[in-house]
């Protein structure tokens, strides 16, 4: 029986490459609420950003929507008129499972949902775009030509919200971190075993950059400011400016 909490690495295996597929959507939120440290918070307060800068007749795009939190936690605040919440996953598994969660709930600003590339989608007339943790999952040299079009596509003093886990850029530094992210996890109830699976499964799929390298692939895109506003661990989100 499927009951929503993720088992998927608990027994020893054969460890493949790691794909958000059926297995992982229908645990997703299990998963993600106990391993990414302070999701919730950041979740939320995206929801509050967006309220704060979305403007009337514009656009709202949430990149890698998985199950949809960030696009319903935009709906919960934005109160801009005439604007629409785009919501994008390559993922069919979790694209149709996003499409349910926001028919499930009531919103004043619609959200639509679309399966596909997120670099295969327009984007224009954007006052808010949210990357919460999908930027780590496209290849690294593609990164640069995403953020281009992101910033191509905002309007004027819109924002860019981008959450990624981090690599620190000492090995000291970064072997704490991970650290205490594997703590955290064991807190959470994974065991040893299910943290290294994982940890081989995600190893050639999330590729992590440094704090400095998103900073200054922004600022080269044109962003005039990057703010680190959540640090936990190796996990931040920051907001860039189009000025
Ligand atoms: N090229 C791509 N195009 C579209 N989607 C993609 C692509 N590559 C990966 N994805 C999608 O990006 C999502 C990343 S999860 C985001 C969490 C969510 N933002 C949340 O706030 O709950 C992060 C995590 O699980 O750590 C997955 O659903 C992928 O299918
Ligand atoms: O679980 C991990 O170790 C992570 O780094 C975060 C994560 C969360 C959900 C899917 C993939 C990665």
């Amino acid at each position: 029986m499927n009951t929503g909490k993720d088992a998927i690495y608990s027994q020893p295996q054969q460890v493949g490459a790691f794909t958000f597929d059926q297995n992982v959507a229908e645990v997703f939120p299990d998963m993600i609420q106990r391993s990414v440290p302070g999701y919730s918070t950041i979740v939320d307060a995206i929801g509050q950003l967006c309220g704060r800068h979305a403007k009337d007749n514009s656009r709202i795009y949430d990149l890698g929507c998985s199950l949809g939190a960030v696009s319903l936690a935009a709906s919960k605040y934005v109160q801009a008129q005439n604007s629409q919440i785009i919501a994008i996953d390559n993922s069919e598994a979790m694209a149709k499972r996003c499409e349910l969660h926001v028919q499930a709930f009531k919103s004043t600003t619609p959200i639509k949902v679309i399966c596909d590339d997120l670099q295969n989608v327009e984007i224009k007339n954007a006052s808010c775009v949210v990357m919460n943790f999908t930027l780590q999952f496209i290849p690294p040299e593609q990164r640069k030509a995403i953020i281009e079009k992101i910033y191509a596509g905002l309007d004027q003093g819109g924002i860019l919200i981008l959450s990624e886990k981090l690599k620190h850029d000492t090995e000291q530094g970064n072997e704490l971190l991970i650290d205490l992210h594997h703590e955290f996890k064991r807190r959470n109830g994974y065991s040893d075993l299910e943290i290294s699976q994982k940890r081989t499964a995600l190893e050639d799929v999330m590729r992590t950059d440094t704090f400095e390298q998103h900073q200054s692939r922004l600022t080269s895109a044109g962003f005039i400011d990057v703010i680190r506003w959540f640090t936990c661990f190796n996990f931040a989100s920051m907001v860039a400016i189009k000025g």
